[in-house]
């Protein structure tokens, strides 16, 4: 068939067909957030009438990204920067370097962050970039300049009131110091708030680089209270074992849990008496995984799901958790320091089997949290010391999971949803009042 008499689906008034890339059915963790957005529809009132919004991102910039490798020879890689949402600020979320990230995970990662930033209440919209690149294949040299052209690219869109990157998987304080001094070259002055989770000598918070596991542990002690799971005797699995993972495994250990299984890239090992947190963390420092740790069993990795354990902490990727191993955890509660790792039918399962799930969008907002605090300190030059960063956060993360939870009992539904009600009627209801025009 000729391009000139390919199909177009008509458009009449009233009928708004989404953008190719939004149509497949099955878009992996955007199709999972389109089904999530679907569920809290019903409960959305007259603000459902502006819910489209939510299923399409505002902006979405796809970059190519050259560099010159050590050998002379020039690379390709593929960047993305997406902003879901803005209507209550400036986007905000993290930027991921990994092989595998797609167009639509970014979709769904910036579409989590609009939700967790409403949810606690922080004044940003939601973005999310990645590059489609194994960082631990490239040199430091070849990942600066990586980085730099990928900032240089995006640098279009971001900047201190319009789009805050921050790290997220495989990005870490010093990506982000090479970004902030990209976009500071290339826009003619330091500008330390175009991103956050900075190293503190460059403007960088005290606490940012806990602050998601140290809220993943606040809402898991928190939620732990309702259904009288005591932390101090509680066993914990973490699959994950980086920024997220680590922080919050070293913070359950430290009140007492017992961290039975750990699972990342390089494998699973397990000790049913606890594993030593702290060694296993300087371990990870030096060698990169898990792997390897001499004072544990290693078992295989799909037997982490059957390990015996309390409290479960996916801090790894999306989509881990699914209909095919929800049945098997033994846990009774989830905390989410992963973005997206369960499955709606996965969490579907563990509602039947009473299994809690603390969702993503609220359990691991710390991160953004004390992002939000970073960049206040950065406008104002006027910096916190960590004890008070840490009792903010803390308060942040209390009440936003109070609120929560008292939605869940009102309306009879899930965490996810309850979260999905508070943060999406702050999101529609800004859009209402800002109003579409021009
Ligand atoms: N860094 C942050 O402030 C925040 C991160 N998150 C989310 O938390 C999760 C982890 O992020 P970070 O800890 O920052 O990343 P990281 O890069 O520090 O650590 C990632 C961990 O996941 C493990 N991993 C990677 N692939 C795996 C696999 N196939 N199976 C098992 N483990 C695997 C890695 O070995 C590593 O331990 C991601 O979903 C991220 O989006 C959420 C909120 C904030
Ligand atoms: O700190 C931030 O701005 C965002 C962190 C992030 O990417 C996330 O919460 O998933």
């Amino acid at each position: 068939m000729s391009h000139a008499s390919a199909p177009v689906t008509a458009v009449t008034p009233g009928s708004h067909p989404l953008p190719s890339y939004l149509q497949a059915d099955n878009l992996g963790p955007w199709g999972n957030y389109l089904q999530q957005v679907d569920r809290v529809i019903p409960h959305l009132g007259s603000l459902a009438r502006w819910a489209e919004t939510l299923k399409r991102p505002k902006r979405i910039l796809v970059v190519d990204v050259p560099i010159h490798m050590d050998d002379g020879t020039v690379a390709h890689f593929e960047g993305y920067r997406v902003q879901h949402n803005v209507s209550r600020g400036p986007g905000k979320g993290g930027v991921r370097f990994h092989q595998d990230v797609t167009l639509s995970e970014v979709m769904a990662l910036s579409a989590w962050m609009s939700i967790k930033n409403a949810a606690v209440n922080v004044p940003y919209g939601g973005a999310k970039g990645g590059v489609r690149v194994d960082p631990k294949t490239l040199s430091r040299g070849e990942l600066e300049r990586v980085t730099r052209r990928y900032t240089s690219e995006i640098g279009i869109i971001i900047g201190p009131n319009k789009d805050i990157p921050a790290p997220d998987v495989n990005t870490n304080e010093q990506i982000m110091a090479w970004m902030m001094d990209t976009y500071s070259m290339n826009t003619g002055s330091t500008a330390t708030g175009v991103v956050t989770g900075k190293p503190v000598d460059l403007g960088g918070s005290l606490g940012r680089r806990e602050a998601t596991g140290r809220g993943v542990f606040t809402v898991g002690v928190e939620a732990a209270k309702h259904i009288e799971l005591d932390i101090p005797t509680a066993r914990v699995a973490v699959q994950g074992f980086g920024n997220v993972g680590g922080v919050a495994g070293k913070l359950f250990a430290e009140a007492g849990a017992r961290v039975v299984a750990v699972q990342d890239h390089g494998g699973t090992i397990y000790r049913e008496a606890g594993l030593d947190v702290p060694a296993l963390l300087r371990h990870v420092a030096e060698t990169g995984s898990v792997g390897g740790f001499a004072q544990a069993e290693v078992i295989a990795n799909d037997k982490f799901w059957d390990v015996d354990c309390d409290i479960l902490i996916p801090a790894a990727l999306e989509q881990q958790i699914t209909k095919d191993n929800a049945g098997r955890i033994k846990a009774r509660m989830i905390i989410e320091g992963a973005n997206g790792p369960t499955t709606p039918e996965a969490d579907d399962i563990l509602q039947e089997r009473n299994v809690l799930v603390l969702p993503d969008v609220i359990a691991n907002a710390g991160g953004v949290t004390v992002s939000y605090f970073e960049w206040v300190q950065d406008f104002s030059s006027f910096f916190w010391d960590e004890a008070e960063i840490n009792a903010r956060l803390v308060r942040i993360m209390k009440e936003a999971f109070a609120g929560v939870w008292l939605v869940a009992q009102d309306h009879k539904v899930s965490l996810r949803t309850a979260t999905f009600i508070v943060a999406c009627k702050r999101i529609l209801h800004t859009r209402e009042l800002r109003g579409l025009y021009p």
